[in-house]
């Protein structure tokens, strides 16, 4: 896996007058996990979305390197793996075909042994024929992880990731991201749930 370093320089937001956060620092390295807490409305899933450039800072800069070179704005992207309840799956196409659709809009080419291995890992082989539109909220969780688990991407940005899952899904969503910080990946877990980032090495409280 790619090495990536994601750097928050004096991060700032603001809605109009309201200031969301100011002045935030944080280097994201491989195979450190970063967890970010705060009250609802606190600007959790806006900080997420910042990082992955989706939305821009009203101040500062996030920088990302890829073994040590600076990775351009519109490169970002690839770098990246987001889980967020904004995500949305077609509900007309089967959790396979919405897994294939996700995984060949990146570019890679993976076999169908490989995506069946990716559904298997987050519990739904079996499901896989079946359209998303059918599935309950925590199949289409697990479904975003399977995404995730295709790309391996070099940095994980996990907004809410055990919403709307069981103690099992919980438990299996803990032992992918352990499983990606152990092959490197810079991890950032955005949560209301302080069990979540307890192992975070770092984290960034807003208020
Ligand atoms: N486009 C926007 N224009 C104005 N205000 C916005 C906009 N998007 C978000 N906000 C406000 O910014 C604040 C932070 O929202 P955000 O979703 O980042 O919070 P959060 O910490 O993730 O909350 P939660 O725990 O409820 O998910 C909220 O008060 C929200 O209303």
């Amino acid at each position: 896996m790619q090495k990536v370093v994601v750097e928050l320089i004096r991060v700032s937001k603001k809605y109009g007058r309201r200031q969301l956060f100011a002045d935030i620092n944080q280097r994201i390295g491989p195979g450190e996990c970063v967890g970010v807490t705060g009250p609802n409305g606190s600007g959790k899933s806006t900080l997420v979305k910042i990082i992955a450039g989706l939305l821009r800072p009203s101040a500062g800069i996030v920088q990302v390197r890829m073994d040590g070179k600076a990775v351009d704005a519109e490169k970002r992207m690839a770098c990246f793996g987001l889980i967020s309840p904004e995500l949305l799956f077609y509900q007309a196409m089967t959790g396979y075909e919405n897994l294939q659709f996700l995984v060949r809009a990146r570019g890679l080419a993976l076999s169908d042994e490989q995506l069946l291995t990716c559904l298997e890992a987050v519990g739904l082989s079996g499901r896989q024929q079946e359209c998303v539109g059918t599935y309950s909220t925590g199949m289409r969780q697990r479904l975003k992880f399977a995404v995730l688990e295709a790309l391996r991407p070099p940095v994980w940005l996990l907004d809410e990731p055990t919403s709307n899952l069981d103690e099992e899904g919980k438990k299996l969503v803990k032992r992918l991201v352990d499983n990606a910080l152990a092959q490197q990946a810079a991890v950032v877990i955005a949560t209301n749930d302080l069990e979540e980032v307890r192992d975070a090495g770092q984290k960034i409280a807003l208020a």
